[in-house]
This record gives C-alpha cells, sequence and structure tokens, in this order.
C-alpha cells in the first residue's frame, strides 16, 4: 500500500520533471514508466491478454509506483482501477491456484477411497473412530475428521457411517442418560476430537442438547471431559484447560426441544450421506474435477479479460501522462457535420485510427443517469428520433452512416448466426447530449428479438450499468436496437464503448444519431467514431456471457439460503406454531439474510445491497436465544469450514450488510424470506435476489423451496426450483436440491391466446392483494378457473413456467407502496420468458427510487399476450389508481 508520505514524494518529484522533449525520448519514456524492464518485454504489453497475469501485475504495481500523484480526479480513478485490477488479477490466480490444489486432491482422495473401500478397512477406521482408548491426543493421525473423511470416501464406509446414524439415532430418540460413551461416539461421528467440544459451538450446541435431555447432563458433561482431560494429559495445557464446559448462550428450553434439535441434525446428516452414496453412481469425483476444471477455466478467462483492461488502463494511463489527449483534443471534439461523421475500420484505416486512440482518455466517467427514455434527460436525441422508422431515416443518413460489410470478416459462424464485435471510441459533443446509435436490422431473426447489445465502456461498474442500460433492448421490429452510452457526457470527454452483436442479425449499419444539446433543438453529430472488429468468437459458450459471475453468485447464494429456511423449517414443532410464535421465522429471514449478503460480500465486495431486513432487533439483549439460533444455523448449513467458526458479530454484521437505503447505478436486492406466511404454513415461500443496473434488473434468482419440480425433471420429482434470468439471456429453471445433477432448463410462458383456457394466481393474504377486484378481472376478461392462490414470488416462478398466464397483484391499501425485493427478481424471470410486468395501470416497474416501487401501484404481470387486455380491463373497472 502507498503511504501518504510516498504520495507526497511523488508528488513533489512530478512537479520537478519536465519530461522528455523528442518524440523518441517521449516513446521511450512511454515504454519505461511501466516499470523496469518493460523495454525488453515489450512484446507482452502487445500481447496483451495473454500476458502472464503476474507479470501484468508486477509491471503494474511498478508503474503505479512510478506514477505522479499530482493527477486529475480521472487519472487518480484509473490509477485506482488499475491498482485494483492488479489486485484482482493476483487473487484469482490464487484462486486458479486453489482449485488445481483441489482438482488433484479429488484425484488422491479418490485412489485412497479405492483403497479403503474393503470391509477390512472399514472395519479397522469404524473401530478407530468409536474406540476412545485409540485417540488419546487431539491432534493425533486418529483425529476424527480424518477418518470421517476417509469412511465417507468410500462406498463401504458411507454404508457403515449411515447404519452408525440410524442406530445413534435410535437411542438419542430414546434414551434418557448419554454417558461418556454415548458422548464420545456422537462428538466423533460427527467428525469432532473432544477437544472441539469446548471450541466449537456446534458441538457445544449438540452438548447444550445432551444435558438438557440428561437429568445428570452436568455430571454426564463432567465425567466426560474429565475422561478428556485424562487422555489429552500430552496435550499443551492451554488446550487441557479449554477442555471444561462452559454455559452457551442459546440453551434449550425444553427436552423436546433438544431432542428435535438432535434428531434434526441426525437426520441431516443421514440425508447428506445418502445422497452421497447415491451420487457416487456417477461418478462423483470425476464430475468433481469437471466441475474444478470448469471453474478454473471460468477464472482464467476472467484474469485474461481483466489483464487486458489493466492494460488497456495503463496504456491510457501513460498517454495521459505524455500529454497525449491534449494535442489532439481540438481535433476530437471538432465537429464532425462538416465532413459528416467519421467512421474508421481500426483494420482497414490503421492509419485514422492509430490517430484516433491517442484521443481517447476518459472511460464515459460520467455517472449513468439512464438510458434515454424515461428520465432520461430532456436532451436525450430519443426526441430527435422517438419512432424510427424501419429503413436508416434519410436524415441520419444524410449526417453519415458507418456501413459494415453485411458478413463481417471478423464474426463467426454460431449456428446461424454472426457474433461481431464492434468497437467504437467516441467524443461527447456537450453537455448534456446523449447520443443515440441504432444500429439498423439485418435479419429476420434481429426482428425475432434474437439480439443483444452490450456495451464495454471503463470501469466494471459503468460497464455493467451500460450493459444494463442497452442489453438486449430491442425496440420492436423493423428498429434497432439503440445504444445509449452511460450518462450525461461532459464537453469533450472521450469514451470507448465496446458494442458487441450476438445472435442471428448481421448488422449492416452503424448509424451515428447524436442529437442536439439542450434546448438547441436537433444538431448535427460531433461523435467520431472508430470501429473496429473483434476476432472470431468461436461458439456462445466460449464467450463470457454478460452478468455470468453475478448470476452465478446469485444462484449459489439463493441455494445455500434456501437450505438454511428448510432446515430451521423442518425444526418447527406444531406447538411452535399453535403458540403463534413467530420465531422461527424470525431465524430464518436473519439466517437466509446473512448468507445472502456473505457471499455477495465475497464475491462482489463494493457492491451496495438493499434488503429486508437489518440487525438492529436481532442485537438487542432480549432476542440472544433468536440470535443463537440464527447463528447456530448459519454455521450449520453454511458449509465449509470458514463458517463454521462465524460469531454473532459475524452474522450481525453481514446481515447489515444490506442496509444501503437509497438507490444506487448498480445494487442488489434480497428478499431473505418472502412469503413468511407461506413458510409458517410449510407452503409457498422463497428467497428472492436480484441486482439492479442502471435501473433495470439484469440478473434475478429465485429459489422456491416448496415449488413442485416439473419439466425441470430430476429423477426425484420432488420440491424445490430455483429459477434464474439473465437480461437478454432467458430464464431457466432447475431443482434446487443440488444431489440432482442437471442442466437448467429454459422455461417459458404460455402461448394460450383464448381467456377461456387461462389461469391466474394471486396472494392467498387478501391483505396483500385485492381477492375482489382480481375476480371481477377476470370475470370480464372471460378467465373462467379459479384463482390459484400462492404465497411469495413463486407466483412469478408459475407464470414463467407456463402453469398460470396471469399474475395479478391489486392494490388493498392507498398508502401502500410495493417493495423492489418482492418483485425484482420474479419480475426478470418472467420477462425474460417472454411475458411482461407492469402495475395496474401499464407502467413499466420502476426500479430506481430505493427501497419502494414508489412510481407504481400494484403489479400484473402475464404471459404477454393477454398483458394489453388486461390493463384495459383495470383500467374500465376504475381499478387502476391515479392511472
Ligand atoms: N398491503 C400490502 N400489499 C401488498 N403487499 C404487501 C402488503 N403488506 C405486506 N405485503 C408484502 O407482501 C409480500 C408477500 O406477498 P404474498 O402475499 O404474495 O406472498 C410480503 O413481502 C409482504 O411484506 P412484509 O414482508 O413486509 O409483510
Ligand atoms: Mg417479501
Amino acid at each position: 500500500m502507498t503511504t501518504e508520505a510516498q504520495i507526497l514524494a511523488n508528488r513533489r518529484n512530478a512537479s520537478l520533471s519536465t519530461g522528455p522533449k523528442t518524440r523518441r525520448g517521449k516513446a521511450r519514456s512511454r515504454r519505461e514508466g511501466y516499470g523496469p524492464g518493460a523495454r525488453s518485454q515489450g512484446a507482452a504489453i502487445t500481447e496483451a491478454g495473454r500476458a502472464d497475469p503476474r507479470w501484468i501485475e508486477e509491471r503494474a504495481a511498478g508503474f503505479l509506483r512510478a506514477a505522479y500523484s499530482g493527477a486529475s480526479e480521472e487519472e487518480k480513478a484509473m490509477r485506482k482501477r488499475a491498482a485494483e485490477l492488479a489486485r484482482k488479477i493476483g487473487e484469482a490466480e490464487r484462486a486458479v491456484a486453489a482449485y488445481l490444489e483441489r482438482a488433484g486432491r479429488i484425484v488422491e482422495d479418490r485412489r485412497r477411497a479405492a483403497e479403503a473401500g474393503g470391509p477390512g478397512r472399514v472395519l479397522e477406521l469404524s473401530r478407530r473412530l468409536m474406540a476412545w482408548e485409540q485417540s488419546a491426543a487431539a491432534d493425533s493421525s486418529d483425529g476424527a475428521g480424518r477418518i470421517l473423511g476417509e469412511l465417507e470416501g468410500s462406498r463401504a464406509g458411507r454404508a457403515w457411517l449411515i447404519r452408525t446414524w440410524r442406530w445413534i439415532r435410535e437411542w438419542l430418540g430414546r434414551k434418557g442418560r448419554f454417558g461418556v460413551m454415548d458422548r464420545y461416539r456422537l462428538v466423533r461421528a460427527l467428525g469432532h476430537d473432544p477437544i472441539h467440544v469446548a471450541r466449537l459451538p456446534r458441538v457445544r450446541e449438540v452438548f447444550a442438547a445432551l444435558n438438557a435431555l440428561d437429568p445428570r447432563g452436568g455430571l454426564d458433561g463432567e465425567a466426560f471431559f474429565a475422561r478428556a482431560r485424562e487422555l489429552a494429559a500430552g496435550c499443551d495445557p492451554m488446550a487441557r484447560d479449554s477442555l471444561a464446559w462452559r454455559e452457551a448462550a442459546g440453551t434449550f428450553a425444553s427436552a423436546e426441544e433438544a431432542r428435535a434439535f438432535l434428531l434434526n441434525l441426525v437426520d441431516e446428516r443421514v440425508r447428506r450421506l445418502e445422497a452421497l452414496q447415491a451420487a457416487s453412481d456417477a461418478e462423483p469425483a470425476g464430475r468433481e474435477a469437471l466441475a474444478v476444471m470448469a471453474a478454473v477455466e471460468g477464472l482464467r478467462r476472467e484474469v485474461e479479460a481483466m489483464g487486458r483492461e489493466l492494460l488497456r488502463v495503463v496504456e491510457d494511463l501513460q498517454r495521459m501522462r505524455k500529454g497525449g489527449p491534449r494535442a489532439v483534443e481540438g481535433d476530437a471534439i471538432r465537429p464532425a457535420a462538416a465532413s459528416g461523421p467519421e467512421v474508421r475500420s481500426r483494420q482497414g484505416e490503421g492509419g485514422t485510427a492509430k490517430r484516433l486512440r491517442p484521443a481517447w482518455r476518459g472511460r464515459g466517467r460520467t455517472p449513468c443517469r439512464g438510458h434515454g427514455g424515461r428520465g432520461g434527460g430532456a436532451a436525450t436525441p430519443r426526441s430527435s428520433g422517438a419512432s424510427p422508422p424501419a429503413a436508416v431515416p434519410e436524415p441520419w443518413r444524410s449526417r453519415g452512416v458507418a456501413a459494415i460489410p453485411p458478413r463481417p470478416p471478423g464474426g463467426a459462424r454460431i449456428g446461424a448466426g454472426f457474433v461481431p464485435s464492434l468497437e467504437c471510441r467516441v467524443t461527447a459533443p456537450r453537455t448534456g447530449a446523449a447520443p443515440v446509435w441504432p444500429v439498423e436490422k439485418g435479419s429476420k431473426a434481429f426482428r425475432g428479438g434474437d439480439l443483444g447489445v452490450g456495451i464495454r465502456s471503463g470501469s466494471r461498474d459503468e460497464r455493467t450499468q451500460a450493459r444494463a442500460a442497452t442489453g438486449g433492448r430491442i425496440d420492436g421490429p423493423g428498429e434497432g436496437p439503440r445504444v445509449h452510452p452511460a450518462g450525461p457526457t461532459r464537453r469533450g470527454r472521450r469514451g470507448r464503448l465496446r458494442l458487441r452483436l450476438t445472435g442471428a442479425a448481421i448488422p449492416t449499419r452503424l448509424v451515428n444519431a447524436s442529437g442536439g444539446g439542450k434546448g438547441r433543438g436537433p444538431s448535427l453529430p460531433r461523435w467520431r467514431l472508430a470501429t473496429r472488429r473483434a476476432g472470431p468468437v468461436e461458439s456462445r459458450r466460449a464467450m463470457s456471457q454478460p452478468f455470468e459471475l453475478e448470476q452465478a453468485a446469485a444462484v449459489a447464494a439463493v441455494r445455500r439460503a434456501a437450505r438454511l429456511c428448510q432446515a430451521v423449517r423442518r425444526g418447527i414443532r406444531p406447538e411452535v406454531l399453535d403458540k403463534k410464535d413467530k420465531s422461527p421465522v424470525t431465524v430464518a429471514d436473519f439466517g437466509s439474510q446473512a448468507l445472502v449478503c456473505r457471499a455477495l460480500l465475497e464475491s462482489f465486495p463494493e457492491d451496495p445491497v438493499i434488503a429486508e431486513e437489518d440487525s438492529a432487533e436481532l442485537r438487542q439483549a432480549s432476542n440472544a436465544a433468536v440470535l443463537g439460533q440464527v447463528v447456530a444455523h448459519v454455521r450449520g448449513v453454511g458449509g465449509g469450514e470458514s463458517l463454521v467458526d462465524a460469531t454473532a458479530e459475524d452474522v450481525c454484521g453481514w446481515i447489515d450488510r444490506g442496509g444501503t437505503a437509497e438507490y444506487r447505478d448498480r445494487f442488489w436486492t434480497i428478499d431473505p424470506i418472502d412469503g413468511t406466511k407461506g413458510f409458517l404454513r410449510n407452503e409457498q415461500y422463497a428467497v428472492a435476489l436480484a441486482l439492479v443496473v442502471g435501473g433495470r434488473v439484469v440478473v434475478g434468482a429465485l429459489a422456491c423451496p416448496n415449488l413442485a419440480v416439473r419439466g425441470e425433471g430430476g429423477p426425484t420429482g420432488g420440491v424445490g426450483v430455483v429459477f434464474t434470468a439473465v437480461r437478454g439471456g432467458g430464464a431457466f429453471a432447475f431443482p434446487l436440491d443440488e444431489a440432482i445433477a442437471m442442466e437448467p432448463v429454459p422455461i417459458r410462458v404460455n402461448a394460450a391466446d383464448d381467456p377461456a383456457a387461462m389461469r391466474f394466481c394471486e396472494s392467498v393474504e387478501s391483505g396483500h392483494s385485492a381477492h375482489g377486484d382480481a375476480a371481477a378481472i377476470a370475470a370480464k376478461l372471460g378467465i373462467a378457473a379459479p384463482p390459484i392462490r400462492m404465497d411469495s414470488q413463486a407466483k412469478y416462478g408459475v407464470v414463467a413456467r407456463g402453469e398460470a398466464d396471469v399474475y395479478l397483484r391489486m392494490p388493498t391499501r392507498a398508502d401502500y407502496r410495493e417493495k423492489i425485493w418482492d418483485h425484482a427478481a420474479g419480475a426478470l424471470v418472467i420477462e425474460e420468458a417472454g411475458g411482461v410486468v407492469t402495475d395496474v395501470a401499464g407502467r413499466p416497474l420502476e426500479f430506481r427510487h430505493g427501497r419502494e416501487l414508489s412510481a407504481n401501484r400494484g403489479v400484473v404481470a402475464t404471459n404477454g399476450r393477454i398483458h394489453d387486455r388486461v390493463i384495459r380491463a383495470i383500467a374500465d373497472l376504475g381499478l387502476a389508481p391515479g392511472a
């Protein structure tokens, strides 16, 4: 880390430097700016993405050290980005190494498991696990963790473990006293040694439960510790001292509660082992190794992309330092109108491109103000082309059209289509101008909506904003999608946009159609473009999809959180519900949010999160028991070593990561348990997570633990479904249960058009959606079937996979505003499945007002075909307030 003193010293040094005067001197200095040795390794720089990431990291660090600090805000931001990229590259490389090590371990484990598979070996291991005399020292090679690992690795070992757990279950359900050996066996079967009992909260909880069941609990526990201390005589005295029982927070209120907890714990173990056993037939090690390799591949691609970006940033910084931008600034902002906008192929007209390259300075660091249309500012050129005709209109044509050969050589065939990628460098003409570049339609498939548009511009955040602002937006048949650079632009500011068109469309023209400045009406475009085709893309799979990482993280997070909810749900006894005790849902709510926030913190530490809960209530002394349970559940299903020792403070901290209240250009929103009433009734509920960028939901993940698995298949045909979607990438569903290995299945809304054959769904709670209003709407439309009533966003899933056609959420109170987390994920899933989601007045849902959909009332989600008719019916019945 650079210290303040170093920064000041750099700044002083920089002010003394006048820099090289000659072109050669400047060139040399530029090369040396990368740090010592850059000249000899120049080839590695031009090999951008292929360069060794460590080398890049070192170069970047060298450059950053050498860079002076008397920099503009823009330069500082770029340097920060470079440092961040360098750090991330390092992290990703370390992760790759860890993955590879894991792959090696998997192979080794497999070999050992094969060896351990014989009955003789299992007998030996089981004896070592259960006979106390054999394992005196806590850290001996007889550590329970190791033995258990080996047993779990073989079929025979797992069978023995399942039998053992069933036997433990039997005596836990029956017995009232738990002596020294009972306790020892239970601890060892859990994979721990006596010394862990005092240290690991999970094991302490087991002991607390045994004590609650055992009238001599304290004495039996003490006897256990006395024996443990005796056997640990050879250990460190500190370890011996720690072998004593201390009362933990969250003890059990009754013996029944304690027994339920223990039986639940055993059931979880048995289930896990059975799942492992079932999966072993399908060569799990092989599959896991494949998954590891896929993860490595993904990480490597990320590293390559980051490496390329880092080098671009470093190059640009270099240019900036050498005064490049100023030298061409006047040139770059020169109105292009006189000769028409300049659009050059960098391949075909490299000379021009080279001249333009130094002109690029910024990366559109202006905040994203939306993407045109609603709220896009007064001077958006949408006004100059509110509804562009199918062909490029003459006025635009006269301003210049960038002709791109119909079959770009850079495009590669993917099935029937091409994937060209164009890179454009732009300079903003003046404040407030927000250009729009329609890309002319090229084929039928384009009209069918089979086109995604993404922009790469500047930092990751801006890229994602820009992508979201434009990604996959199709304005309708006969029109091109519009490309809106991120937000308002400043005079003379330059940016680079990378426009990637995917699908069957072959863009024939890129039209530069910048509008005029504020209040002046349309003016001639002043944007200059340089286009470049990217290299061939071999297959759609090989391409890193937008928000791929975000989607993977979101799905993993909701899956894990759903597991927690299921575990809490299983532990609820009927009498708790009879007492109308809401604490189970509170435990699941907080636990779920903690896990999701933690996952986001790990993967996207800078992203703000708007979530339903905060930990203030949980931290109150009166809620200590609830907090204890939340922590226990988080540790229990958190998985991995890292969560085993999570403290109450950690958990509260994770929960509070969701405390953002205001709108941000990029944020996540979580509903840790949507449909709490459904959860308590053991009916429908959901864990919902969505990423909103530039005011649009771009990633959604929805886990519905009690929703039937349908077309998603799976050998169990059981319950628990995950829905997910990325904007422009379609919607998918797959079983929640990870033991069911299957590819996500694309889902589509129902194509039916006849209301008589349609079904609609609504909340179970009439306080959440006016049932009477919905019935009137259905009657008016001619929907005869009774409503499907279910809690939570599962309704969105049901419409998205075609089991219902309409979801009506009719306002019950004038002052209620829907919460964004109740709709973000579900709405995207329906939209990506081909449906439409608006409020009751037909307005799109606006996720740019903080925690609430304050510009909307109610929600109407449909299969798309009937949407207009539903909105009309609502209006005719006078049920759309303020419409
Ligand atoms: N008056 C209301 N109108 C609409 N939704 C509401 C209302 N009151 C609460 N909700 C929210 O409805 C969601 C459940 O919807 P559903 O009935 O479809 O399962 C919950 O998130 C709940 O919020 P909260 O969690 O604050 O109670
Ligand atoms: Mg909710």
